[in-house]
């Protein structure tokens, strides 16, 4: 199976991606400071994102990971989010913080809060690299956004683009007058 040639264009370099790493990671253990986090990223999409952030956080951690799917090899969500892995560990009781690498829609940060508070944390937050909200419909707390972007689909840094392209370590998007 190939991946599709395309030109990319840069919309956040690894440079400034790094930078807002170690900026929402400051903010964290500031939030933070004298307590514990627990960490949920949100697979796959979050696996770049969480493994920068957390290099910086000072503060004490856990991490665990649930998988969950909506877009499958479709550019626009299925609109159904399915739970494709569950978390390991308890939450109950804890602080934690959700990773996730993009808000589009808000319906997989819905489903998701609306499942956990089910286990009785102590607190939720988000924590999403990316925001587009002129494609978001659902509205849901965002306690740390690294960038806001336009209403482009965007690859790259985790996110993929049917599965591909999750590996490229800016965040891209398809420069469309590239395109034979
Ligand atoms: O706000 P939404 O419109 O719900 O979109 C955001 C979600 O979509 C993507 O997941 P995807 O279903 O592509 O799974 P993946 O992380 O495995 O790529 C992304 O990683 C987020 O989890
Ligand atoms: O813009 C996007 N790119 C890749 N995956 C996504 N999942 C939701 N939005 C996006
Ligand atoms: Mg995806």
């Amino acid at each position: 199976m190939k991946a599709p040639k395309r030109k990319l264009k840069v919309l956040i370099s690894e440079e400034q991606l790094q930078q807002r790493c170690r900026e929402l990671a400051a903010q964290i253990n500031e939030d933070f400071a004298g307590d514990s986090v627990h960490i949920i990223g949100v697979l796959k999409g979050s696996f770049m994102f969480l493994s920068d952030l957390v290099k910086h956080l000072t503060i004490d951690v856990s991490i665990d990971f649930l998988g969950l799917s909506s877009y499958g090899t479709s550019q626009e969500t299925s609109g159904v989010v399915r739970m494709t892995s569950d978390l390991a560990l308890p939450i109950k009781g804890r602080n934690v913080i959700i990773v996730e690498d993009i808000i589009d829609t808000g319906l997989t940060m819905k489903y998701l809060l609306e499942n956990l508070r089910t286990r009785m944390p102590a607190d939720i937050k988000v924590c999403t690299l990316l925001s587009k909200p002129a494609n978001t419909r659902e509205d849901v707390p965002l306690d740390y956004v690294g960038f806001t972007i336009g209403d482009e689909f965007v690859i790259g840094y985790g996110l993929d683009d049917a599965e591909f392209s999750r590996n490229i370590p800016y965040i891209g998007v398809v420069d469309l007058e590239d395109e034979d």
